[in-house]
């Protein structure tokens, strides 16, 4: 299990995260939500050791480094410059020592040029090849961040079956997203982080309450607003 303990960040004077607690389980998906702006990207970049300027702990209870067993899905995937799709995926490979397979099968699914420079690809099929990337390897955990921003419909179903399957094979899995629909139709739990606390955390039997809460409890001035631009 990867566990989330007290973990703050501030950049100078703002303190994004205020002591989040949190465990990402092997065999669930545990979606973050959150404004924007509220920490959910800060912390993944903690989680997985991208910024080490936090305090508070994180760790793999089995004792493995989380890099060595977690795959992370940024939210802009970097591609450098001159790479094609497929020395993309063979570089992710070769990185982590491991051998290059035959990526044909995955790209049936995901339908990406792979002989094009990956710089040249469109917002959406830049998402799929860093996707594609971690799909080839054997993950013990996926780190999400905005997994279904960008893709097109058949693509974003698609990857809802994927995510579905990898949790049914043991892969823990904590995703981002801002689709409530999609993150109510895939997940096991559900945290709320607003003003750098988990707010909440929510569990399959309560997920009828997230919307509610998210637009009566912390929206409730905004709506009020609305009514008054809008009356
Ligand atoms: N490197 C940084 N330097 C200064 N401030 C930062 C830095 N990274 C993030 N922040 C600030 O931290 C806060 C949280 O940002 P973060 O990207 O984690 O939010 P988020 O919840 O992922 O938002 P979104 O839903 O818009 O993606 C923001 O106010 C942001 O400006």
């Amino acid at each position: 299990m990867i566990s989330i303990r007290e973990l703050s960040r501030a950049f100078g004077a703002q303190q994004v995260l205020r002591g989040v607690t949190m465990d990402l389980a092997p065999g669930t998906i545990h979606g973050l939500v959150g404004a924007n702006g509220a920490g959910k990207t800060t912390l993944i970049n903690c989680l997985f050791g991208l910024d080490t300027g936090y305090t508070g702990h994180v760790q793999e209870t089995s004792g493995q480094a989380i890099r060595q067993v977690t795959g992370l899905l940024p939210y802009e995937p970097f591609f450098y410059p001159k790479i094609t799709g497929r020395e993309y995926l063979a570089f992710c490979l070769q990185a982590r020592r491991q051998p290059v397979v035959d990526f044909s099968a995955w790209n049936q699914l995901l339908e990406l040029p792979l002989e094009q420079y990956a710089e040249e690809y469109s917002a959406g099929m830049k998402k799929k090849l860093a996707l594609l990337a971690l799909l080839v390897q054997d993950f013990r955990y996926l780190i999400l961040d905005e997994p279904f921003n960008g893709l097109d419909l058949g693509t974003n179903l698609l990857l809802k079956e994927i995510l579905l399957r990898l949790r049914q094979r043991g892969t823990g899995i904590l995703l981002t997203s801002h689709l409530l629909g999609t993150l109510t139709e895939t997940c096991d739990e559900i945290t709320l982080l607003a003003g750098g606390i988990v707010q909440r955390h929510y569990l399959a039997a309560d997920f009828g309450n997230l919307a509610t809460d998210l637009l009566d409890t912390l929206y409730q001035d905004k709506l009020a607003q609305i009514t008054r631009l809008l009356p």
